[in-house]
């Protein structure tokens, strides 16, 4: 290599990155709020209009409807001070964050707010709320960073008495390091950036960086089968769990009793991705790794993108594996969100962003052995700069959606996943469904679309479009998601690889999986939650 790798502790990394307390319908910390690039008014449109909507403090809500001997016996069972009506409290625990809630709350609607917020302390708080809450047909959310994109906290309220969301952070302890087995034991409110700093002292590592990485934590990766930025190296979180901990209103259940067992079918799997709808998570044990002693990230330029999808899946398939790889089509190459001061710029081709993680010799090695399959698969070294440049911009990615919604832009993502044979096929189909629902409205959109996760036999898909909004965005990003969903069901990829099903989702996702499978996971839901007071309308 020309250019020394970096060992870096910038203050822009994911080592440095606080917890911090979102305020919706805004992103991350309020004190830190990114500013709209020049080059991206021009997506506005002509006729936009700057608008930052209703103020959170002024939207109406409900009277909180559940019934005040619920109240009084939460209040009893927790604490006054964890159990609140508040405005505030009830605003930041509606709905998630996708595009579509916070321009809801954004048009001032805050008809999805709970009624109250509750903080349990531990498992056996969990266990005796939900009894509570399943006696007086009370749905529970569970919440631990609220970052759902796919409607996992806009629980169904017709039908049951009230809606109270169970906020985990009380639940922020990491129980037990393994060091021998090289596992943790953390409770469910731990949010993904204190547990890194907890497992860090240790000497460890969880390695899980999802872009959300500022908010979301160990309950929610868990729920949802989160994948983070490093999932080549490190895996999804699901594949990282080794023993989960379930809160239900029928009492305790565990999951996993060793490594590797064939008694019966994994029963985690129950678990992972249940979003809510079985019981509440209080704690996951997972496998750590040393912290990494060295870290280099790099750029490497591919013709387009069908050369750079060959070249990951080589890697995929045959090795060596780096931590951190992704691929950039065309359009996001040129058009680089993630660097403000880089928007509009075009270097041509393609751009995919290779990182490694751990011991020096060990980074080395792989290093050495990953960039000759890439240059004979046609990639053409771009030095360490491109990479450093997207791991420090990227958890300030997310900041971006806030002044572009504020100047007219409509923003949002959609992501899939499919075989390595499909991949090209499914990839042109979203992004025509995208473009052709957007263009009869009257918004040509522009689409980007990456690779960032691989397996031996497929990829995820993950887009990003921008177009000028209507005056009714809501509809608009309706349109365009109606249009993918189909595209995506139609080429036969998944409706999601990692942002899991909601309630956005469940009509596609049952479609996906067929009738009688919902039919077994409503069997397993009657059993753990005979009333459904669990999350209802979410997954099932
Ligand atoms: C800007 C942005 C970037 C994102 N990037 C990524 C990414 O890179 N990778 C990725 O995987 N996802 C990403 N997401 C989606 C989201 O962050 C993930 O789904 C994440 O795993 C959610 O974690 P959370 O702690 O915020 O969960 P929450 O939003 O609190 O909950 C998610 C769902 O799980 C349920 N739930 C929460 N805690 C528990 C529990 N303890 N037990 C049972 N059910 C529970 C909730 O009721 C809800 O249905 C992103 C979201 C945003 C807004």
């Amino acid at each position: 290599m020309s250019d020394e790798p970096s060992l870096s502790n910038t203050s822009d990394d994911e080592t440095a990155l606080r917890a911090v307390t979102m305020h919706r319908p805004r992103w991350g910390d309020p004190t830190t709020p990114a500013d709209l690039p020049a080059a991206a008014a021009a997506l506005a449109g002509a006729d936009a209009v700057a608008d930052t909507g209703v103020d959170p403090d002024a939207v109406v809500l409900a009277e909180p409807a559940v019934p005040e001997a619920v109240r009084t016996a939460l209040v009893k069972l927790l604490g006054a001070s964890n159990v609140s009506a508040d405005h505030r409290d009830r605003i930041d625990h509606t709905r998630g964050y996708s595009t579509t809630d916070l321009l809801t709350l954004r048009g001032g609607d805050g008809s999805d707010a709970p009624d109250l917020v509750v903080a349990p302390a531990n498992h056996g708080d969990v266990v005796r709320l939900l009894e509570l809450c399943a006696h007086h047909r009370v749905a529970v959310v569970p919440f631990t960073g609220g970052t759902s994109v796919v409607g996992g906290l806009t629980p169904q309220r017709a039908g049951f008495a009230g809606v109270v969301s169970v906020d985990l952070h009380r639940l922020d302890q990491l129980v037990e390091v393994d060091e021998i087995s090289r596992t943790a034991t953390l409770q469910a409110g731990l949010r993904g950036v204190r547990a890194e700093e907890l497992l860090r002292a240790n000497g460890f590592t969880l390695g899980h960086f999802p872009q959300s990485y500022a908010g979301a934590g160990i309950g929610g990766y868990a729920a949802t089968r989160s994948a983070g930025q490093s999932s080549a190296g490190y895996g999804r979180f699901d594949e990282m769990v080794e023993h989960l901990v379930l809160a239900t209103p029928r009492g305790t259940v565990e999951f996993g009793t060793a490594p590797r067992s064939a008694a019966g079918p994994d029963l985690r799997h129950l678990v992972l991705g249940s979003e809510g709808a079985f019981g509440i998570i209080t704690e996951v044990t997972v496998r750590i790794h040393p912290t990494p002693t060295r870290r280099v990230f790099e750029g490497w330029g591919f013709a387009d993108f069908d050369a750079g999808a060959a070249a990951l899946r080589r890697l995929a398939q045959d090795g060596p594996m780096p931590t951190v790889l992704r691929l950039s089509d065309e359009v996001e190459t040129a058009i680089n969100l993630a660097d403000p001061d880089d928007l509009g710029g075009d270097t041509g081709g393609c751009l995919a962003v290779v990182g490694y993680e751990g011991a020096a010799a060990e980074v080395d090695r792989r290093r050495d052995a990953t960039t000759e399959v890439l240059g004979q698969a046609g990639g053409t070294y771009a030095g360490t700069e491109p990479g450093q440049a997207w791991r420090a911009g990227r958890f300030r990615a997310p900041y971006l959606r806030d002044p572009l919604l504020d100047a007219g832009v409509l923003v949002e993502t959609l992501e899939t996943v499919t075989y390595w044979s499909r991949l090209a096929e499914v990839k042109a189909a979203v992004t025509d469904a995208v473009t052709t629902a957007l263009a009869d409205l009257g918004t040509e959109p522009l689409v980007m679309c990456h690779i960032s996760h691989v397996y031996a036999a497929g990829a995820s898909l993950y887009f990003t479009v921008v177009c000028p909004q209507t005056p009714n965005p809501i509809e608009q990003w309706a349109a365009a998601k109606a249009a993918a969903n189909t595209a995506i069901r139609a080429s036969g990829a998944s409706i999601t690889h990692h942002h899991g099903v909601g309630r956005d989702h469940r009509a596609t996702y049952h479609d996906e999986v067929g009738a009688l499978a919902v039919e077994a996971l409503r069997a397993v839901k009657r059993t753990l939650d005979p009333d459904g007071v669990c999350n209802p309308g979410i997954l099932l």
